[in-house]
């Protein structure tokens, strides 16, 4: 473990000792946080402080017991069938008592109920762990990043040769990520999760009077096959890296769209970008890389673009001086492990897009921060 010893000037700008003393330190006081947890004004919010700061305390056991459940199929196996005690043990092949703590905890979270009977069913939300595309593969990946933020000063020093970066091979290049095994399991996790990030900037984006959009980074053309299905007269174009852009030709066979998109294999970093589209998206591709790429790659866009074509950015974000849970408390440290990658708030994005040319910027209050947010411009 990392020492985290920290030094702090006596005074100056960067230290203010008069403000951060009085009410801070009166609520840290042992004597004081005792008397507030008995006086009754006070009694209410001391005690849903307490049990807030013990979520945060126990929420690595928390994200542990959701990715035993999923490891093990009880999810789904409950969206089947409601089963007894023994049977979920026996199937997770572990003592009864075992499985009953486990059992329990996902009742204590939320995710799990036990009948009268004593079988053990799906709640409201357990039910979106069974259903909800791409969470499951979701928590599956994490180990990876539990592993990363194992020793968690060391990474936020930057000193953890984090394993996440390679489940990503792109960040060190388009020629590091020509494993075609390697771009399908990262292109289906991508895929599975898309119908929620689609349906999301769908909403928030018009896209009716776009001629042709062309998605950039589009994966195996997920986003596309939905933005195709809601507007039917639209043409379309697929950029990726050549280890990627296959898989998205079944999908557009088998969804009737063959003829409507243009797939074009390539890299970003290393070539211009098509031209013929009036509308380019970017769906979930700027939090991967560096400004330096991402600058590069607005400019890009902007010249591949006629005067008057759109640009769209949907990805999740961070909240900027407000900072969320989902952008601040999780992809900023997803985005960190990844190395090249940085999670932004919309305006950081919008003041990119400004400087590569774009005006006329949007930004539409997302309905799901923690699925994506949106930021459009206009050449
Ligand atoms: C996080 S995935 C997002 C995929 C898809 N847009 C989605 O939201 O499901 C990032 C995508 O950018 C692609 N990508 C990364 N570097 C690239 C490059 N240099 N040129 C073209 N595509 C690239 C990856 O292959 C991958 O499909």
């Amino acid at each position: 473990m990392a020492d985290a010893a920290v030094s702090v000037p006596v005074s100056g700008p960067e230290c203010d000792r008069q403000n951060a003393s009085r009410l801070t330190r009166l609520l840290a006081a042992p004597s004081f946080q005792k008397w507030a947890a008995r006086f009754p004004l006070t009694r209410r919010f001391v005690r849903s402080e307490g049990a807030a700061m013990f979520d945060l305390v126990a929420g690595f056991c928390h994200s542990q017991v959701l990715y035993a459940l999923v490891a093990l199929d009880i999810p789904k196996a409950l969206l089947a069938h409601e089963l007894s005690l023994s049977v979920l043990a026996q199937q997770g092949r572990m003592p009864p008592e075992r499985m009953a703590v486990l059992l329990s905890a996902a009742m204590a979270l939320g995710l799990l109920k036990q009948r009268k009977s004593g079988l053990y069913a799906l709640t409201t939300r357990g039910a979106a762990l069974a259903g909800v595309p791409g969470l499951a593969g979701m928590i599956m990946h994490h180990d990876v990043l539990y592993r990363d933020l194992s020793d968690p000063v060391a990474f936020f020093r930057g000193e953890v040769d984090t394993e996440l970066a390679a489940f990503w091979p792109y960040v060190f290049g388009a020629g590091a990520a020509t494993d075609p095994a390697n771009a399908a399991r990262y292109s289906q996790l991508m895929a599975d999760s898309q119908r929620l990030v689609a349906d999301d900037t769908l909403a928030a984006v018009d896209f009716r009077g776009v001629a042709r959009l062309m998605d950039v980074g589009g994966g195996s053309g997920a986003f596309l096959a939905a933005v195709g299905a809601a507007y039917p007269g639209l043409g379309m174009t697929l950029f990726d890296l050549p280890a990627v852009v296959p898989a998205a030709q079944d999908r557009f066979a088998a969804a009737g769209m063959a003829d409507r998109v243009q797939i074009v294999p390539g890299s970003f970093r290393d070539q211009p970008l098509p031209r013929g589209a009036d509308m380019i998206s970017l769906v979930r591709v700027l939090y991967d890389h560096s400004d330096d790429t991402v600058v590069d790659l607005l400019a890009a866009a902007h010249a591949a673009l006629p005067p008057g074509g759109r640009i769209v950015i949907s990805e999740p974000m961070t909240g900027g001086a407000v900072p969320h849970r989902a952008g601040d408390a999780y992809f900023a440290l997803y985005c960190m492990a990844m190395r090249t990658g940085r999670a932004r708030s919309a305006d950081r994005i919008a003041t990119l897009l400004q400087l590569a040319g774009f005006s006329n910027l949007r930004l539409p209050r997302p309905a799901r921060p923690f699925i994506t947010s949106v930021v459009e411009g206009v050449r």
